[in-house]
């Protein structure tokens, strides 16, 4: 869908007369595509297809690292995530238009990759993987300087870093030289240029490398609202299931070059027929978990320890019958005495995919030896 420049100007008035609260990134969008001569007309990428790719193939002489794969990507936070060398940042740089596919196609926000390189950059950002920042200039410099890169006049520019740093977190600092900068912060810069032109798409690969894990959690946050604040869908890569669980809306999972599964983090994560079960302890009952699991199994219930499963701790699992097993329970912990924390259906964790494509490869190698 295109607008038009005059479509613009009008909404920018619209917000002109309406006050926005202290700052208003939409607004300065809108500034900017006003200010923007180069971008005419302004894509939406509501109800299209961002990334679309057929039989993607990569070969470097040694090694695969895309093999056939077929994928397409709607608006939203998307995780792409597979082991190292799964083919990840070959994917991101293939679809950059800065490095040729050995077979098959692909296109990005409508635009044939092997053709349109310059139009798919002008229109996505990229934070690389690896540490690329100059040591000796400020994050105002850099920013200022892939701005004006982009194609944004110099008020504009040094407008939107501005505004762009604060966005990421990052305040005085931003007038030190990058060299002195913590990994955190680092990482933040390598955000902020990739937002700073206005992108309608980002590829972040992978943008919580380390950080701990309340930097991977801010990370996480800003991630999350690239999308939710400002509209501009998000392609992150990463090699821990956990953060993407919580951070995406789509995950599309690679593995030797090949698509493993693409779906919905919903799809991924939906409820199972388990329950899991944590109660507290007492004086009386010192491990109530035992209790409630002998107490189950004496009413001919059987249960199963749960602690081998990520972030499950005292937990107890059993197979839920419907509404009476749900009574039996809460008669059982209240007869003991005890303090029902949870009682919840069990949701997959996407992990639990890897795991069953890794017990379906040993079950096929073990039935080919
Ligand atoms: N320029 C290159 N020349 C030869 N082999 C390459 C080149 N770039 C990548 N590879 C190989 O392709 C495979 C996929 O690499 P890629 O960097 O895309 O993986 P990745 O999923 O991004 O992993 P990581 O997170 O470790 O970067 C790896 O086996 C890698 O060694």
């Amino acid at each position: 869908m295109g607008t038009t420049p005059a479509g613009l100007t009008a909404r920018l008035f619209d917000l002109r007369v309406t006050p926005t609260g202290p700052y208003d990134w939409r607004l300065t969008r809108r500034q900017l595509f006003g200010l923007t001569t180069a971008v005419v007309h302004v894509t939406t990428v509501d109800d299209v297809t961002v990334i679309a790719t057929e039989s993607l193939s990569k070969r470097f002489p040694r090694v695969t690292a895309l093999d056939r794969l077929s994928v397409d990507v709607g608006p939203g936070v998307t995780g792409l995530v597979g082991a190292n060398g799964a083919g990840k940042s070959t994917l991101i740089k293939i679809l950059l238009g800065l490095s040729p596919a050995t077979e098959g196609r692909a296109e990005v926000l409508g635009l044939d990759v092997a053709t349109k390189g310059g139009a798919i950059r002008e229109r996505v950002g990229y934070m690389p993987e690896h540490d690329c920042l100059p040591p000796d200039v400020s994050a105002t410099e850099f920013v200022v300087h892939m701005a004006r890169m982009s194609g944004l006049p110099p008020a504009a520019a040094r407008e939107r870093t501005a505004d762009t740093l604060r966005h990421v977190g990052l305040y005085e600092e931003r007038y030190r030289p990058i060299g002195g900068y913590s990994t955190g912060m680092k990482q933040r810069v390598k955000l902020a240029q990739a937002l700073v032109h206005d992108p309608q798409l980002v590829f972040l690969d992978e943008p919580t490398n380390g950080l701990d894990p309340v930097g991977r959690d801010e990370m996480l946050g800003l991630i999350r609202r690239v999308y939710t604040d400002f509209g501009i869908s998000v392609l992150v890569t990463s090699h821990l299931l956990g953060e993407l669980e919580r951070t995406c809306d789509h995950v599309v999972v690679v593995d030797g070059g090949k698509l493993l599964r693409s779906s919905s983090t919903r799809d991924f994560t939906q409820t199972t027929t388990t329950l899991a079960i944590e109660v507290t302890d007492t004086d009386e009952h010192p491990d109530g978990t035992r209790a409630v699991r002998d107490a189950l199994l004496a009413r001919g219930v059987s249960t199963h320890d749960g602690s081998g499963l990520p972030g499950a701790g005292h937990i107890l699992l059993l197979t839920a019958e419907g509404e009476q097993t749900y009574d039996l329970i809460r008669d059982v912990v209240a007869d003991l005495g005890l303090g029902l924390v949870r009682m919840e259906q069990r949701r997959h964790h996407i992990a639990e995919v890897f795991k069953d494509s890794d017990d379906q490869r040993k079950e096929a190698v073990g039935h080919g030896g």
